[in-house]
C-alpha cells in the first residue's frame, strides 16, 4: 500500500474548543434521546467536540455520520477521545482475567479479547461505555453479507472472493465461540455473567467489531491501519519487537466509528499520547459530510467488512484478486487443440512451479488500477508457462535457475503495469494474461454487459443488490483494463 502523505501539524489541531452551553444545544438539538445521552457523555469525557460538526443522521450518506455545519480547515481538530475512554480489554473491570489468558484468547484472532470485553460491558447495566453501547442497541442495521442468506450471497457475490471470505469467517466464529469464549465465561462464572448470549447474539457482537473497531500501528512509521489512517501518528512511539504484529490489537473508539468512509477522505484519525484526534485531511465546506478512511482498501474488503462499496471508478484502491491456478487454465485453454503430449508437458510445468514453491497453489494474483501488483509471481508462471518443451528441460537442467529466477523479472522495466503491458516483446505473455482475465469472468454471475444495464436503474435495485453490484462491477471492469491492456 501506498504511503499517506503526512500532513503538517497545525496549532489549531489542539482540540481544546471552549464551547458555551447554548453552542452545545444547538449541535445537538435535533438528536433523539440516545444520541443525545451520547454526546452528553462524550461531552462530560473531555471529546472536546467542536462547534463546526454535527453528528446525526442528517446529511449522512449511511445512518450516523458526521457534517460540517461550518467552513473547516485543514488540519483543524473536530474531536478528540481521551485514550481512557476508549473500549479495549485493559479499560475494563475484567483487564486482569484477559491478560492472564491473553496467549490462549488471542493465539488465532486478535479479536477475540476484544469481543469478550464488550460482551462484558454489554451486559453491565453501569457499565461506563452504557450511552455509547446504547446508541448501537440491537445491531439490527448490520447488514453485513455473514447475515445474508446462503442464496443472496451465491446470486450476487460468487466470484468476487466475498463469499469466500464470508464461509471462512462463520467458521471462525463458530469455533471462536465454542472453543474460547463460552469456555472463557463458564470458568469465570464467579466474576462475570455470560447472560443471555448465544452463537447468533455473538455474531452480531463480531459484526460489530468488525464495521467499528480501529486498529492502531505499532511503530510510529508503520503509516497504515484498518479502519482508520494512522498516517501522520505524531506523539507517540514504541520500542516494540520487529517480530510484533504491526498494528496492535483492536480497540472500540466511541464517536470516531460514527463517521462513514469514502475512498477520497477528508478527515482522519491520528494517534497521540493521551488522546486520539480527528483531524481534517483537507478543507471541509459547510454542509460536506465529514468523511473518515477505514484504510486503502478494496471494494472486496469493504463489502466483507462493512456491507457497502463504492461505485466504479471511485475506490482507487479497488483490487481483484486472481486465484493463480486461473493462469494454469488459461495455459491449457490456450493450447486446448494442441495435441495431448503438449498438454501433459503443461501438467508437468505446473507440478514443477508448485514442487519447487516458485508459486503456491492458493497464491493470488492481484490487479489493481495500474496493473498486476503481486508481479513477481506472476512473470514466474508467465515465463515457465510461455516455453516449449525443450526451453522447459533445458531451464530446469540449468544450474543455479533457483537463484537466477528469484530476482529475475523484477526490473522497473518489466514489471507487469497496464501501461507497459502493451509493449511486453513476448506475445505469449499478452495471449497467457488476456486469457486468465477471460477465464476469471466465467467465475461472476452475471457478464460485465449485464452489470452495465443495472447500474442505468440503480435506484430500484435494494441496498443488497446495489453494493455488491458495485463490488462485482469494479471487479469486472479491472480485468477488462487487463484484457484491453493485452489485446
Ligand atoms: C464505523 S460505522 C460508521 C457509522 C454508521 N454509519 C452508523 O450509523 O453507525 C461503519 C458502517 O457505516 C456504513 N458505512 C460507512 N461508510 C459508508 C459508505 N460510504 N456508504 C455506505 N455505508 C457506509 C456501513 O454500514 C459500515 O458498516
Amino acid at each position: 500500500m501506498a504511503t499517506p502523505v503526512k500532513r503538517k501539524r497545525e496549532s489549531f489541531s489542539n482540540c481544546n474548543h471552549d464551547l458555551n452551553s447554548n453552542q452545545k444545544q444547538n449541535i445537538f438539538s435535533d438528536a433523539p434521546d440516545k444520541l443525545k445521552t451520547f454526546t452528553a457523555w462524550c461531552a462530560s469525557n473531555k471529546f472536546n467536540i467542536s462547534r463546526k460538526v454535527q453528528v446525526g443522521r442528517e446529511g449522512s450518506c449511511a445512518q450516523y455520520g458526521m457534517t460540517a455545519v461550518e467552513d473547516i480547515p485543514e488540519g483543524y481538530c473536530l474531536f478528540q477521545v481521551p485514550r481512557t475512554s476508549l473500549l479495549m480489554p485493559h479499560n475494563t473491570n475484567i483487564a486482569g482475567l484477559i491478560e492472564q489468558e491473553k496467549s490462549k484468547l488471542a493465539a488465532t484472532n486478535q479479536w477475540v479479547p476484544l469481543l469478550i470485553s464488550l460482551l462484558h460491558e454489554e451486559n453491565n447495566p453501569t457499565s461506563k461505555w452504557r450511552p455509547y453501547l446504547d446508541l448501537f442497541p440491537d445491531f439490527e442495521t448490520l447488514d453485513l453479507p455473514m447475515f445474508w442468506e446462503r442464496s443472496d450471497i451465491e446470486k450476487l457475490l460468487r466470484g468476487t472472493g466475498v463469499d469466500l471470505a464470508v464461509e471462512r469467517d462463520l467458521k471462525m466464529i463458530r469455533d471462536d465461540y465454542n472453543k474460547l469464549v463460552l469456555p472463557f465465561f463458564d470458568r469465570h462464572s464467579d466474576e462475570i455473567s455470560k447472560g443471555q448470549m448465544d452463537l447468533d447474539y455473538f455474531k452480531k457482537m463480531v459484526a460489530f467489531v468488525m464495521s467499528y473497531s480501529f486498529t492502531e500501528p505499532r511503530h510510529r512509521r508503520t503509516k497504515n491501519s484498518e479502519n482508520s489512517n494512522s498516517g501522520d501518528s505524531g506523539e507517540e512511539e514504541s520500542d516494540s519487537d520487529d517480530d510484533e504484529p504491526s498494528m496492535l490489537p483492536p480497540m472500540m473508539v466511541p464517536l470516531a466509528d460514527t463517521l462513514n468512509h469514502i475512498t477520497h477522505n477528508n478527515a482522519k484519525l491520528t494517534f497521540g499520547k493521551e488522546a486520539l484526534k480527528m483531524v481534517a485531511a483537507r478543507p471541509i465546506k459547510k454542509g460536506e459530510e465529514i468523511f473518515n478512511t477505514y484504510g486503502q482498501v478494496s471494494n472486496l474488503h469493504l463489502m466483507h467488512m462493512y456491507g457497502f462499496a463504492e461505485p466504479y471508478p471511485d475506490n482507487t484502491n479497488d483490487v481483484v484478486e486472481i486465484p493463480v491456478v486461473r493462469i494454469f487454465e488459461a495455459a491449457k485453454d490456450l493450447h486446448q487443440d494442441k495435441e495431448s503430449s503438449y498438454k501433459s508437458h503443461l501438467d508437468v510445468v505446473w507440478a514443477f512451479l508448485i514442487e519447487q514453491e516458485l508459486i503456491l497453489a492458493d497464491d493470488i494474483f492481484v490487479l489493481g488500477r495500474e496493473g498486476i501488483i503481486t508481479d513477481d509471481i506472476c512473470i514466474q508462471a508467465l515465463k515457465v508457462l510461455s516455453m516449449d518443451k525443450q526451453q522447459f528441460v533445458e531451464y530446469t537442467e540449468k544450474e543455479g535457475w533457483s537463484d537466477a529466477e528469484s530476482d529475475t523479472s523484477l526490473a522497473e522495466d518489466s514489471r507487469l503495469e497496464l501501461a507497459k503491458i502493451p509493449s511486453l516483446v513476448d506475445v505469449r505473455w499478452k495471449q497467457l494474461l488476456k486469457r486468465m482475465g477471460q477465464l476469471h469472468l466465467n467465475n461472476y454471475t452475471t457478464t460485465l454487459e449485464e452489470d452495465e444495464a443495472k447500474l442505468r436503474v440503480i435506484s430500484t435495485l435494494t441496498s443488497q443488490e446495489k453494493f455488491a453490484l458495485y463490488t462485482a462491477h469494479g471487479q469486472k471492469m479491472l480485468i477488462k483494463l487487463l484484457i484491453d491492456a493485452c489485446s
